[in-house]
């Protein structure tokens, strides 16, 4: 094992976090106030991703519903990956590429937004995803890697997270750190707190 592998990874992922710093500010803002406008219309987040972007999608949705850094009121959000008998039943009766839409289609209504998570924003479900969304009235916020794919190309998404860099690894520690400033825009905005 070779120690050049971990002062690469760190390296890479501080130059990208200073990238990011400066191209992000807007975007991170845009998408917070997007999900404060859905909150406070009444609306609900949905949200989708495969793999490690599963992982973000529900850990997204915990800090919504749960908390994040203050004590205050759950706020709505359900993540699209974690009932095995509605992802097998849609995978097996018609198509992996069909998983998320359709949960979209059942339970997504105007005023509701769609967080899409695609490192390479090629994956199929998450792109069927945001068109679902699109057809039920809600917006989406992508947030994407690399050129940001078909995903980062749809004309309908609302807010466009982009991190400019081929490294899957480094794209999902970004994301991830771009979605805990957008729990602490949201309560600071809703709450007016910060811990
Ligand atoms: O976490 C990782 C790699 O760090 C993997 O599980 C990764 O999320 C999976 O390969 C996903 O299927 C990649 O999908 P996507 O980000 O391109 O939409
Ligand atoms: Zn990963």
């Amino acid at each position: 094992m070779n120690r050049d592998l971990i002062n690469q990874a760190m390296t890479d992922g501080i130059e990208l976090r200073k990238q990011c710093m400066e191209t992000l500010s807007q975007p991170l803002l845009d998408a917070a106030q997007a999900i404060v406008d859905c909150l406070q219309g009444g609306g609900k987040i949905l949200a989708c991703g495969n793999g490690g972007s599963a992982a973000d999608a529900q850990h997204f949705a915990a800090e919504l519903v749960n908390r994040f850094e203050i004590n205050r009121r759950g706020l709505a959000a359900i993540a699209l990956t974690h009932d095995a008998s509605v992802i097998t039943s849609i995978a097996n009766d018609f198509s992996f590429d069909r998983v998320f839409s359709r949960q979209v289609e059942a339970l997504g209504r105007p005023g509701d937004l769609l967080l899409a998570i695609s490192t390479s924003g090629t994956s199929n479900n998450v792109t069927a995803a945001a068109e679902a969304a699109t057809s039920a009235g809600m917006h989406t916020i992508a947030l994407t890697g690399r050129d940001g794919g078909d995903l980062g190309h749809n004309n309908n998404i609302k807010v466009h997270i982009n991190i400019p860099h081929n490294s899957t690894p480094r794209i999902q520690e970004m994301h991830i750190t771009c979605l805990h400033i957008i729990c602490s825009l949201v309560d600071q905005h809703m709450f007016g707190e910060t811990p």
